[in-house]
């Protein structure tokens, strides 16, 4: 089974324990070259921003606190600095102004922002702003977080933000209501000719029979992507006593049966409706949905409205149609290039009405999405998983809670493991075991935290959740994964997790398992990370401060003899712990210690005659 950090499906899942995953099966980390991405996440489904404390913050990268910051008068030297390039309402202004130094610099052209942006460690950006992959590439990694004030992030190159381990979220919720009473003003203004008959009568005419409408009342609508707008679009074309269709593969039927909407093929729709309102995202399944094949199968008369995407039409096709006679009229709030040139062959036809991308452009809608987007930044600028992140995987606040010390093992088994190869830059294999009595195991979050405790002390790169799969394999790292399902209460999520690196040596031949792989095994007690077993021997000493392992000869007064050391050392031991296969033979201590120790006193431990081998490992 293959497993990415971003699901090449539509819908990415939302990081839960109880979501579809793995059962006594492995799979290897690969990353889609084609993502797509899509919230389709109803209001009661919203996942709460949520502040993760695992070893490293899930998104911060690691000089964020110490990046220089804007040279506006006043600016803190600790506070981040915020590049808004499109009107934000003002009380995103305000909260985003608490947190960070704030510039809005509106109208950039590309070359402007690729200068700004190597400042800047976030952006936010409405739909007009191209964030390219040149824009990540001249952030010099500095670059955190892309918030994009509304729904779609087609104008946002979601591959390179991933790249560069950079997040990007948007504000799915707070412009819906706009955009699905635009649709509807859009169809009833199209329906009655308004924008027409209004522009002759201001040219001084009065042509009352050449503006002779249609009714909606009894006509069939298809709304093709039945998401957050369009579903609310659905239910006031219900109001308006028209006969409301829908065709969305990933449509929730149950919305459509409470709305009284019946989901039907791609098929059925067009060449049934009356009207067409298009409200799926431009996504390359959907670029062009509604091409010349597609206008051939309409039923002669049909009305168009577009408030989704000007891409999701072939605009020449459309053009051609309405010339045939096949659309009778179009309403288009969104084009392929925005602004239209003025002479647009649709911008200027008779039978279209048009609107300059003004879905989302209500008071109350700017203001809403100025604080979503605000709060969504600021959140991960301080490192927070962000519930709109739309390239990495939405965690709600009680899975995170419940994940929060099982992240933290992963990440420092990951650190544990790499630091036990012999070299270790030619990790190139890492299976991963978790012991787990819950059925369905969502693993993503915590072989993000494996990966980037493995990569990050071997490599001057950092990881996070973002960019974890992609560094993963970029570095040739194939990491399998298993899940061993466990009798017993589903209450604890996970019982264990094994790390093993395969076709290395180690510096410490202790920690290879019978079958030649570094082994290392951690659990969680007490909500704290411990390391229960290294190689075949079975230890446990809490993942807290720094971890010297030792083999020697199992016989009594060693554990007295390294003690005095470390303490004549002055280095504070926090845990000690002595693990054998049989009494007598050898053995492997694990000792915990606050403070790195002197590499004399090491020196010290490994002359003691019965030591046979020591490492030195840092969490
Ligand atoms: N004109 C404007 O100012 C605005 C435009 N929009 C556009 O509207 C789009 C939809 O917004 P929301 O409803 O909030 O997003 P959403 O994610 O809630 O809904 C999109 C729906 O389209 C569906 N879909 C995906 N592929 C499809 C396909 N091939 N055929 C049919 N349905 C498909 C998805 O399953 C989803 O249910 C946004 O992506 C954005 O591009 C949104 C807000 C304002
Ligand atoms: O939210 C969306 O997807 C929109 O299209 C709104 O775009 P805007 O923020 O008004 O440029």
């Amino acid at each position: 089974m293959a497993a990415s950090l971003n699901t090449p499906s539509l819908k990415t899942p939302p990081l839960s324990l109880s979501s579809k995953s793995l059962l006594r099966s492995s799979f290897s980390a690969t990353f889609p070259n084609n993502i797509r991405f899509s919230r389709s996440q109803p209001q009661s489904h919203r996942f709460l921003t949520v502040n993760a404390t695992a070893p490293g913050s899930f998104f911060k990268k690691p000089n964020a606190a110490a990046t220089p910051t804007s040279s506006s008068p006043g600016s803190s030297s600790k506070k981040p600095t915020v590049l808004v390039a499109e009107k934000l309402g003002e009380a995103g202004l305000a909260l985003l102004r608490h947190h960070a130094n704030v510039e809005c610099s509106y109208n950039l052209s590309p070359e402007e922002l690729r200068v700004k942006i190597a400042h800047c460690d976030a952006l936010i950006v409405r739909s007009a702003t191209k964030v390219n992959r040149a824009v990540f590439e001249s952030s010099g990694g500095r670059l955190k977080v892309v918030g994009r004030a509304g729904v779609g992030i087609d104008n946002v190159d979601l591959a390179a933000a991933t790249e560069h381990g950079c997040l990007v979220v948007n504000a799915p919720t707070a412009n819906t209501v706009a955009a699905a009473e635009h649709g509807i003003a859009l169809l009833t203004s199209m329906a009655r000719n308004v924008a027409q008959a209004d522009a002759s009568v201001k040219s001084g005419k009065w042509q009352r029979s050449k503006y002779v409408g249609v009714s909606l009342v009894g006509k069939r609508l298809a709304v093709l992507g039945f998401g957050k707008v369009g579903s609310e679009v659905a239910r006031r074309a219900k109001g308006l006593g028209m006969h409301v269709i829908a065709h969305d593969p990933y449509a929730p039927a149950d919305l459509a049966r409470v709305i009284g909407v019946e989901l039907v093929g791609l098929k059925e729709a067009i060449t049934t409706a009356d009207f067409i309102s298009l409200h799926m995202p431009l996504t390359p399944a959907t670029s062009k949905m509604l091409n010349a094949e597609a206008f051939g199968k309409m039923k002669k008369g049909v009305r168009i409205v577009n408030v989704a995407r000007g891409g999701v039409i072939d605009e020449d096709a459309l053009w051609r149609a309405l010339n045939g006679g096949i659309v009778a009229q179009a309403a288009l709030d969104v084009f392929t290039e925005e602004p239209p040139t003025k002479d647009n062959k649709l911008v200027q036809h008779e039978k279209v009405t048009v609107t300059p991308h003004l879905g989302a452009s209500t008071m109350e809608a700017q203001e809403g999405v100025a604080i979503e987007i605000a709060e969504a930044v600021v959140g991960a600028l301080k490192g927070e998983l962000a519930a709109t992140a739309v390239n990495a995987p939405m965690v709600p606040a009680e899975v995170l809670n419940e994940l929060k010390p099982y992240v933290e093992l992963a990440e420092k088994l990951g650190r544990l493991a790499v630091q036990l190869v012999a070299g270790g830059r030619g990790v190139k294999t890492v299976k991963v075991s978790y012991s787990s009595s819950r059925a369905d195991l969502d693993t993503r979050l915590l072989r993000a935290m494996i990966t980037k405790g493995i990569i990050e002390p071997i490599c001057n790169i950092y990881v996070n959740l973002v960019n974890a799969d992609y560094t993963a394999k970029q570095r040739g790292l194939r990491i399998t994964e298993e899940c061993i399902h466990l009798d017993g209460s589903p209450e604890c999520p996970l019982e264990s997790i094994k790390v093993q690196i395969a076709n290395v040596e180690s510096k410490f031949a202790s920690s290879k398992s019978e079958g030649g792989d570094i082994r290392v095994e951690g659990q969680v007690k007490y909500r704290i990370p411990h390391l229960t077993k290294v190689g075949s021997f079975e230890v446990d000493v809490s993942l807290e401060g720094s971890i010297i392992l030792c083999r020697q000869v199992d016989q009594p007064g060693m554990i007295g003899k390294v003690g005095s050391i470390l303490g004549e050392e002055n280095v504070n031991v926090s845990f000690m712990s002595v693990g054998r296969i049989a009494p007598r033979t050898h053995a492997v201590m694990a000792i915990g210690v606050d403070e790195p120790p002197r590499k004399e006193s090491l020196k010290r431990i490994g002359e003691i005659p019965a030591i046979e081998e020591l490492v030195f490992l840092k969490l």
